[in-house]
């Protein structure tokens, strides 16, 4: 993944699932319940509190329903849940420091919550603007609130620490989101070099030691394994004539061509490497005898037929090991090199496995 997409990935991907979001609005429809009956009971409900408390629910209760029938995207839903919520907190700070005497209110400390819910459930891309916006209503509200009922000096004090307090939170927020995104740029680099580690250079298929890694993934290589699967290892002949007459960069065009064409003809569940010099291997899956040999041979032939122009005849012998024959994936590999030996012995070109011996 390149930085790009990696900003892209981070900058667009909400962390909020439709099923997660739709609990969370109804764990908040509840909260707002909770909050509204302990109101009830404890403190004598004023209008703001009926009003706000109501239209917040009935709000929530109908972007949880929106959400279930999805009439509107997730994303437009998790806006209207945030400026629900937010512009509760909001108003229920303004107003209590309108109505009340006292500076500096117990709603004021819940203002926190709506920076860490922009981040939480915001895509990056709108929690910053998100932020930004919230945290001006907050500051140019309340000091629009307290100043009507208190001195300058006592409403800056009271507006400046909130800025502060209010500053650290999307500083802390926004570390963060950055650190987050480093350490998948540091994962992706990793994965980048590991996987260069399992590819062949020359050729861009695996090499040894990513057809072992596939091997061991598929787990076919312990003793245990009752898998179907055969290998073949595909060896090109007289490769080292080629070498001697035309030199070593036609040999590797003529490996990089060999590479491609064997790559574009097996099955993208095989695993095609190379298993160095002039020897590639297939480890082919769940296919019988005869489909085996069926693509054996069609690889065989069409090897035969690439135009590996200026040098001519070129041809590959094949050996095969099927999963029944060994007790894991190094036997059968063995019994496959095996019979890729006799291939050669009894004049190449050929396709050998334990029933076609000549
Ligand atoms: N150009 C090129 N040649 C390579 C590479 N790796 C191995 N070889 C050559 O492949 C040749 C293999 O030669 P041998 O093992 O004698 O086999 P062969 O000539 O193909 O003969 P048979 O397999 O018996 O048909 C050697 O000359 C190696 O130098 C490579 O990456 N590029």
């Amino acid at each position: 993944m390149g930085q790009k997409q990696i900003e892209h990935y981070f900058l667009r991907t909400s962390a909020v699932k439709p099923e997660l979001f739709r609990k969370l609005v109804l764990f908040s429809v509840a909260c707002f319940t909770l909050m509204w009956l302990i109101n009830s009971i404890f403190h004598s409900l004023v209008v703001f509190n009926q009003l706000s408390y109501l239209i917040s629910i009935i709000a929530l209760a109908s972007i949880y329903f929106l959400s279930v029938n999805n009439k509107v995207n997730n994303h437009t839903l998790l806006m209207l849940a945030y400026t629900v919520i937010a512009g509760f907190l909001i108003s229920y700070s303004l107003w209590s420091h309108t109505v009340n005497q006292e500076p500096f209110l117990n709603s004021a400390q819940w203002l926190g919550l709506n920076y860490v819910m922009a981040y939480l459930f915001l895509d990056v891309k709108k929690a910053v603007p998100t932020t930004v916006i919230v945290f001006s209503i907050t500051i140019v509200g309340h000091f629009l609130a307290i100043i009507a009922n208190h001195s300058l000096h006592n409403t800056l004090g009271v507006v400046l620490s909130m800025g502060i307090a209010h500053t650290a939170y999307i500083a802390l927020l926004w570390m963060v989101i950055k650190l987050r995104k480093n350490n998948e740029e540091v994962k992706q680099h990793a994965m980048t070099l590991e996987g260069y580690a399992y590819v062949d250079l020359l050729t861009h298929i695996l090499n040894r030691r990513g057809i072992d890694k596939v091997i061991k993934d598929l787990g076919l290589n312990s003793d245990s394994n009752n898998q179907n699967y055969a290998i073949l290892v595909v060896d090109i002949d007289h490769f080292k004539q080629v070498n001697d007459v035309h030199g070593h960069l036609i040999g590797d065009q003529i490996l990089v061509k060999i590479a491609s064409h064997l790559s574009r003809k097996v099955h993208p569940d095989d695993i095609l490497g190379r298993w160095g010099g002039e020897e590639f291997i297939i480890l082919t899956l769940n296919k019988d005898r005869e489909k085996i040999l069926a693509l054996a041979d069609y690889l065989r032939d069409t090897i035969s037929q690439l135009d590996t122009d200026p040098v001519h005849g070129i041809t590959a012998s094949i050996g095969i090991g099927y999963s029944h024959e060994g007790k894991n994936t190094d036997e059968v590999f063995n019994i496959a090199d095996k019979h890729l030996y006799t291939a050669k012995q009894i004049g190449r070109n050929r396709i050998i496995d334990s029933q076609l011996t000549h």
